[in-house]
């Protein structure tokens, strides 16, 4: 049976998900969030949860507890979590903070743990573990992970016939030692499968589905190596700087907030070999082939910076954030570039870039194919399939075609998926609402296994450690500007060839 485009989307991909994917109930469901009272846990974890619950994805017997040390009462606590959910549908938020209870106990102690058990039990009303489900979201600073994890699995963990997992959220460690540290010590309480580690970036929508992408599409399997691609860029822009975060993020820099963790997963994904099954080990095993394909990181291939005032002195310079430490060289921006030596990509350079307080926000992947070869036409220029994930989601390849009409000129154009413009009615879900939909439904695909994050380690902590050791001097740039005047040149002396010739005109529908 025929049926227009858009009605055939709406069969594939609709606004809310069919029934079989959504979750299967058992018994009770709890989400136990820790460090409640945090930023992390109102700005991302509540508005997820609500999202999933608007949506109708949390199982009909969930319950939402929050802990942390602060004495919150109740009503305090519910108008905070709704202070920080954008929603019209009032009706919605005021049934979803009767299902959000809290808690206050310390993340170190014996007692304030069991008195976490009875109230968890108290919700779930029953003592018996079978068929219960326990979710521990630790949205908690990286120092009290090891003690709230050890006391969870003393005092809350559900006996034989129950489920827990462990949710865990970055920083995962400072370098290869402290992160085995933090792994043997979760290790020692919690089975692998019982841990999700969560890099947000693997559950926002244009990451998820660029497997899609790679994968069912026979035109892409085909082109994918080192025969065809010439370079691979992967970006991270913000335009904002540290704003007041200075006295944390000095302590970690950008490799650390954005490069090794959140650009490397992107990067494993887009180098991967088909998995055999989409199944979560399959897809891992793939992802870390990739990184033990690639050799720890050299300053020689890095290209660090740090941001000044802007021009016209409105925004400050890094080292004028009052929480960062004088004289700081912790850089806000890098460059670097990653070779896999594998048979798919010698030779192929990845160059993956972030920072922050630059001239624009937004982050993509840039793959760039190579000259076509006994070219006819002199004024061809290189394709590329960008793929954008933020802001406004769009896949384009830009490529050559003639100018329309009698002129047998060339020019650059692009094949383009602008979701707002394809997926008019579509919801992008947040990454957290995605990610938190995965763990409760037990599927690890998009967290990151322990193994993974070693090579992780890996591959960046001799270079962590020279910048820091012997401190190496960033290149300054201005907040605003495209980064440090170094990495223009780094970028082309690996191969990337910019055409400024293109020029983009937005689709404007005809009436
Ligand atoms: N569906 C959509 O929404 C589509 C939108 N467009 C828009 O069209 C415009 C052009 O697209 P496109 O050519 O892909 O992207 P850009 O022109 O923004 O960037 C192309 C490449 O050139 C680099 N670059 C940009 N400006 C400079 C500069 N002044 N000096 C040195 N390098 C520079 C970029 O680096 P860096 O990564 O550092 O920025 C990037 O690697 C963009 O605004 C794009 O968003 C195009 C097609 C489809
Ligand atoms: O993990 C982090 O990510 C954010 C950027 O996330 P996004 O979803 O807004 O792209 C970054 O601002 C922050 O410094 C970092 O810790």
């Amino acid at each position: 049976m025929g049926c227009s485009p858009s009605s055939r989307f709406e069969q594939v991909l609709p606004t809310t998900v069919p029934e079989t994917t959504r979750m299967s109930e058992s018994g009770p469901t709890t989400i136990v969030v820790l460090g409640a009272s945090g930023d992390l846990a109102f700005k991302k974890t509540y508005p997820a949860l609500f999202g999933l619950f608007a949506n109708s994805f949390l199982p009909q017997t969930v319950k939402i507890v929050g802990y942390a040390r602060s004495a919150i009462a109740l009503p305090d606590f519910r108008a905070r979590v709704s202070s920080k959910i954008k929603t019209t549908d009032q009706a919605a938020l005021d049934k979803f903070l009767q299902l959000c209870t809290y808690v206050s106990g310390k993340y170190d102690d014996a007692p304030s743990f069991q008195n976490l058990n009875a109230f968890l039990e108290d919700v779930e009303g029953t003592k018996d573990p079978k068929g219960k489900t326990r979710v521990f979201y630790m949205a908690l600073p990286p120092s009290v992970f090891i003690p709230a994890s050890t006391g969870l699995k003393h005092w809350c963990y559900l006996g034989e016939g129950g489920k827990n997992r462990l949710v865990v959220e970055k920083p995962f460690g400072k370098d290869l030692a402290s992160s085995q540290e933090l792994g043997t010590a979760l290790a020692a309480n919690w089975k692998e499968e019982e841990i999700y580690r969560i890099d947000h970036y693997l559950g926002k929508e244009m990451v998820k589905s660029l497997m899609v992408l790679r994968f069912a599409n026979v035109l892409f399997g085909a082109i994918w190596n080192r025969n065809h691609i010439n370079n691979v860029q992967i970006t991270f822009k913000e335009k904002f700087g540290t704003d007041g975060r200075g006295g944390y993020f000095d302590e970690f820099g950008i490799i650390r907030d954005i490069m090794q963790n959140h650009l490397l997963q992107v990067l494993t994904i887009l180098a991967m070999d088909r998995p055999v099954t989409l199944s979560a080990e399959d897809v891992r095993n793939e992802k870390v082939k990739v990184l033990r394909a690639i050799k720890p990181l050299t300053l020689d291939e890095t290209i660090l910076g740090q941001y000044t005032a802007s021009a016209d002195k409105k925004e400050p310079g890094y080292l004028d954030d009052p929480t960062v430490p004088h004289g700081s060289t912790t850089p806000t921006y890098a460059a670097a570039v990653f070779k896999i030596h594998n048979e798919r990509w010698e030779g192929v350079p990845f160059i993956l870039k972030c920072g922050k307080a630059l001239e624009e926000s937004k982050v993509e992947i840039r793959v760039q194919f190579n000259d076509v070869a006994g070219n006819l036409y002199p004024s061809t220029v290189r394709n590329e399939l960008v793929i954008r994930l933020q802001p406004k989601e769009a896949v384009y390849m830009k490529l050559m075609n003639k100018e329309p009409g009698l002129s047998t000129d060339l020019h650059v154009t692009e094949l383009d998926l602008s979701y707002e413009k394809r997926y008019k009615d579509a919801k992008i879900p947040d990454a957290y609402e995605s990610l938190i939909l995965d763990c409760l439904k037990g599927d690890h695909s998009n967290f990151v296994r322990d193994d993974e994050l070693e090579l992780a380690w890996k591959i960046f902590t001799p270079l962590l450690h020279k910048i820091e050791g012997e401190k190496i001097q960033p290149e300054l740039y201005q907040y605003g500007s495209r980064g440090p005047a170094a990495a223009q040149e780094f970028i082309e002396r690996h191969g990337f060839q910019r055409d400024s010739s293109y020029k983009w005109v937005p689709h404007t529908p005809r009436l």
